[in-house]
């Protein structure tokens, strides 16, 4: 009978559907140590957030099919090793949906009315109806960013308590935001004159600490900020001053950059101005059953030999079609995850083209996985194969899929070009060999270069001096070019130069790039 440890705690449900299959052992609280000696017996791990599944500990597990996450963020797990390793992640995208909006809801309120500190007072004895004036929501601004599918359910309740609402999202269509009845505004504006502002979004590099000093002096002195999103979202420090400095009126967390939360932070001292809960987001009873049967379903088909419906890494589909798609699958992750970071905003069009014996076989998991990829910039691991193409369809994303079987170079490439509201951009690549990934196209010029974790891309003229420049430039930012490749239609004409570098670029570096004569666009991307 395989075994499945179950690491965090787990709604009962979950574990009698477990039962059905496999000896499941329910070990809670465990130490790092403790569970890189016990894993290699296991072939399926359950998890919540608590337990952080490493490196180290996907090396020991030797027998390990299945990691379950019953919940959506899988940023306790390292994917990507688990994926080099063979192993499955599946959560449950949408089991704590209803839970994480509800809960900011109830943020909302309780900072408004002061619930939390007139229960305590209350409580302790005292009867103050002094000192808890609060005020209505009714007829307020309420800014949602990230208007995903808690942002979503927050807008339609908040709408029925008869506030006023904006959002911004760079990645979703002005149809969506309209069925909400959101104003899609940018973020400063939505910063300026919101009421209220809740955050709904993943924690990105584009996130990170995106609610900063800088944001908070944007904002009224009457606003109040609810973050039941992610930790890191909402410079901690930054926003105590705000509290201190009267910048603005409240905040209300339920996630924080270090959880546990230190026990001398200094948002604990901030009395009424602030309302703290322990990420409680997904903790109702419906919810934590809807994700311990979601992830539990899935871990016991897998160890029957079945396809998981919510994989985070692998598509669902039998063994023997997988394992001969698989090489393409991560291809066209990789290239729709690139042309997104090209297309650097909303994407309207992608255009997939299938090529040489891509366009012949049962290829629509590739096209799945160029979505996939796409949208991973937005929505981090709450795409998946199963969402991806529904997802597209939400956001507006129209997808024309063309196939042409004639070989060219290659037994099969992939070609995909995203339309978007900051213009067109496309890639090509393909496999050498039956698994080494090459980009062989960047908008129209001929290249091939695997791709890597950090890359600069440059279009700029052809001209004498220039990729000197560019080298020197990076050096003298202490940036290490691992390789570097230039492609070009025509002599003296534009080209592409294409750098693969061993670090992320610093701030400030691509601002240099694109002052240097000769050169027209450059990006930095990060596979
Ligand atoms: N507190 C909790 O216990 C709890 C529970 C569930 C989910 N969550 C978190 O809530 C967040 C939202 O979850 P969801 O299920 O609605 O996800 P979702 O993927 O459905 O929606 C996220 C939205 O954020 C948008 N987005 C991405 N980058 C953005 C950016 N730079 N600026 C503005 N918007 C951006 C995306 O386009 C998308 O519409 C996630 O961070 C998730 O981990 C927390
Ligand atoms: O990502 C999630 O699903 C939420 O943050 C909930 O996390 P939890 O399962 O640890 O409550």
């Amino acid at each position: 009978m395989p075994k499945v440890l179950v690491s965090d705690s787990i709604d009962q449900a979950g574990i009698d559907i477990l039962s059905q299959v496999a000896q499941v052992d329910v070990k809670t609280g465990l130490p790092a140590e403790e569970l890189v000696k016990i894993i290699s017996e296991y072939d399926a791990l359950m998890i919540r957030s608590s337990t952080r599944v490493t490196q180290e500990i996907i090396e020991a597990a030797v027998q390990l099919k299945i990691i379950g996450r019953a919940g959506v963020g899988v940023d306790n797990v390292d994917v990507a090793a688990a994926t080099r390793a063979g192993i499955v992640v599946v959560n449950s995208p949408e089991g704590n949906t209803i839970a994480a909006a509800e809960h900011a809801l109830a943020m909302m309120l309780s900072i408004s009315r002061h619930i939390a500190e007139a229960n305590q007072s209350t409580k302790s004895g005292k009867w103050d109806r002094k000192n808890f004036m609060g005020v209505e929501v009714y007829k307020k601004t309420l800014g949602i960013v990230g208007l995903g599918k808690i942002g979503s359910h927050v807008a339609a309740a908040a709408k029925a308590m008869g506030m006023k609402l904006l959002a911004f999202d760079p990645y979703i269509s002005q149809e969506r935001a309209d069925q909400l009845s959101c104003r899609l505004v940018d973020l400063e504006l939505l910063l300026q004159e919101s009421d209220y502002i809740t955050l709904h979004m993943p924690k990105t590099k584009e996130t990170y600490h995106m609610i900063d000093a800088k944001a908070f002096e944007m904002m009224k002195p009457t606003a109040r900020i609810i973050n039941c999103a992610r930790g890191g979202i909402i410079d901690e420090a930054a926003l105590v001053e705000a509290l201190k400095q009267n910048q603005i009126a409240g905040a209300a967390l339920d996630v924080f950059e270090n959880e546990p939360l230190e026990a001398d932070s200094g948002l604990r001292e901030l009395g009424q101005k602030i309302v703290l809960t322990p990420h409680l987001g997904a903790s109702t009873e419906e919810a934590q059953v809807n994700v311990a049967v979601d992830v539990a379903e899935q871990i016991r088909d897998v160890l029957l030999g079945l396809p998981a419906r919510s994989a985070v890494n692998i598509p669902g589909l039998y063994p023997d079609a997988l394992e001969k798609l698989k090489p393409y699958l991560q291809l066209a992750e990789t290239l729709g995850n690139l042309v997104s970071q090209l297309a650097g905003g909303r994407v309207d069009f992608l255009d997939v083209r299938l090529q040489g014996e891509l366009a012949t076989n049962n290829s629509q998991p590739v096209v799945v996985a160029s979505l996939k990829g796409l949208l991973s910039q937005a929505l981090r691991e709450r795409v998946n194969y199963v969402n991806a193409s529904i997802e597209a369809k939400e956001r507006g994303i129209h997808v024309i899929e063309t196939r042409d079987a004639a070989a060219n170079d290659y037994t099969g490439s992939l070609h995909l070009e995203a339309k978007g509201s900051l213009g067109t951009h496309s890639v090509t690549g393909a496999l050498l060999g039956d698994r080494e990934m090459r980009i062989t196209n960047i908008d129209g010029f001929p290249i091939n270069v695997p791709p890597t974790h950090h890359m600069l891309f440059t279009l700029h003229r052809d001209m004498p001096g220039i990729i000197g420049k560019i080298g020197s430039l990076l050096g003298s930012f202490n940036v290490n070019i691992a390789s570097m490749q230039v492609g070009r239609k025509i002599v003296r004409g534009e080209a592409v130069m294409v750098l693969s570098i061993d670090d992320p670029l610093p701030e400030g570096l691509l601002n240099e790039i694109m002052k240097v004569a000769g050169i027209r666009d450059a990006y930095t991307v990060t596979l």
